[in-house]
């Protein structure tokens, strides 16, 4: 069992975006720096105390991104690679980052995204497995319920794989549940840290209100509208970006955060723990081996895989809708492996 004040330390929105409780630094790749959710990325990871080099790559625009967060006065050495040079981007770096492939526009579901990116995580995958394989991977691009399983069937056909050291970034649901519990509870998002697990697209995504001593006070038709907009939250941003893409900026915060808790975890830092999409014992006797809990971060990745607690009826219900579609998104990304 996990500790609630553990849980605290990571889960708890705050008003600062990075810890640092050690001097041990690391370096960290963005693949797909030059993009909308790269670019914010790159600068907040030029921002953390615990990043001592950065490497930013793209098929596009790296160099130049590289050259303007490179002039921020943090101690952090910054590097650009284009398209040709992804080996030399990954050469020693102990945590990539992928933000890269297409984002969805209005109408279109996160899995409408796989014919696309499937290929592109695959190849980023390979390449990692080549030159840094020991690195943690920490996957952003969508859709994270079969990009993960991509990056680990990858990993695995290189002979490298490690569960305890592939990631599917799920913390933008984490922070999005904060900030709408809290809009509708009238607290602190400090105040109203919830665990989110399952995968990361619509029903997939199931946040435990129940568990949380301001979400469980929410109920009947704000319950259902407050897991609508936590679930569906991304579609938001969709829409209102009408066909400029999804979320850039919130994403970045939340992927900077998730990394910051990765490095710490490294460093040895004791009781960071955060919900994140792994391979998990968790649903594995249902066919389900990749699963979003909250997980224990340390030295080699994930620690400590914990069980998802006390469910209300609701939340059972959500989970019984959640099983079949994360099944199916993961055994797309195995088949496309295979
Ligand atoms: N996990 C999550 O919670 C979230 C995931 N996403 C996903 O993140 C991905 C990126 O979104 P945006 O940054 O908005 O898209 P974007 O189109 O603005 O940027 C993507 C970048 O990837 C680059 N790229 C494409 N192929 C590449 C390759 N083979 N190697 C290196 N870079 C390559 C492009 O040149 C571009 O700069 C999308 O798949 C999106 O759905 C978006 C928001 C939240
Ligand atoms: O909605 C999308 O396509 C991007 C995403 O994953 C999110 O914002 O949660």
């Amino acid at each position: 069992m996990f500790s609630r004040s553990a849980l605290r330390t990571l889960a708890a929105p705050s008003s600062r975006l990075f810890s640092s409780s050690s001097a041990r630094q690391s370096k960290v790749a963005v693949l797909g720096a030059g993009g909308g959710i790269g670019q914010p990325l790159s600068l907040l990871l030029k921002s953390d105390p615990l990043v001592t080099s950065l490497n930013l790559y793209d098929i596009r625009g790296a160099p130049g991104v590289a050259a303007d967060v490179s002039h921020v006065d943090t101690a952090s050495e910054v590097k650009g690679f284009s398209a040709d040079h992804l080996d030399a981007a990954l050469e020693g770096v102990e945590v990539v980052v992928i933000p890269a492939g297409v984002p969805r526009k209005p109408g279109m579901t996160r899995d409408d995204l796989f014919n696309t990116n499937a290929s592109i995580v695959r190849d980023l995958a390979a390449a990692v497995a080549r030159v840094a394989p020991t690195a943690c991977i920490l996957v952003i691009s969508n859709p994270v319920n079969s990009t993960v399983p991509i990056v680990a069937a990858t990993l695995e056909k290189a002979g490298v794989y490690d569960p305890k050291r592939v990631f599917g970034v799920t913390t933008l649901d984490v922070v999005r549940a904060a900030r709408f519990t809290s809009g509708v509870t009238d607290a602190k998002p400090s105040e109203t840290p919830i665990t989110v697990v399952g995968g990361h697209s619509g029903a997939t995504i199931v946040p435990l209100l129940s568990q949380s001593s301001k979400g469980k006070t929410v109920s009947g038709e704000a319950y259902a509208a407050l897991v609508h907009r936590i679930q569906f939250g991304g579609d938001e941003v969709v829409q209102a970006k009408d066909g400029a893409g999804s979320a850039t900026l919130s994403m970045a915060y939340a992927g900077a955060k998730f990394t910051n808790a990765v490095l710490r975890g490294l460093n040895g830092e004791k009781g960071v723990v955060t919900p994140t999409f792994v391979k998990s014992p968790l649903y594995a006797d249902q066919g389900i081996d990749f699963f979003s809990s909250n997980v224990e971060l340390g030295p080699n990745g994930v620690e400590k895989i914990h069980p998802i607690g006390e469910l209300s009826a609701e939340e059972k219900k959500l989970l019984d809708a959640c099983l079949p579609e994360l099944k199916k998104n993961i055994e797309k990304g195995k088949a496309f492996v295979a």
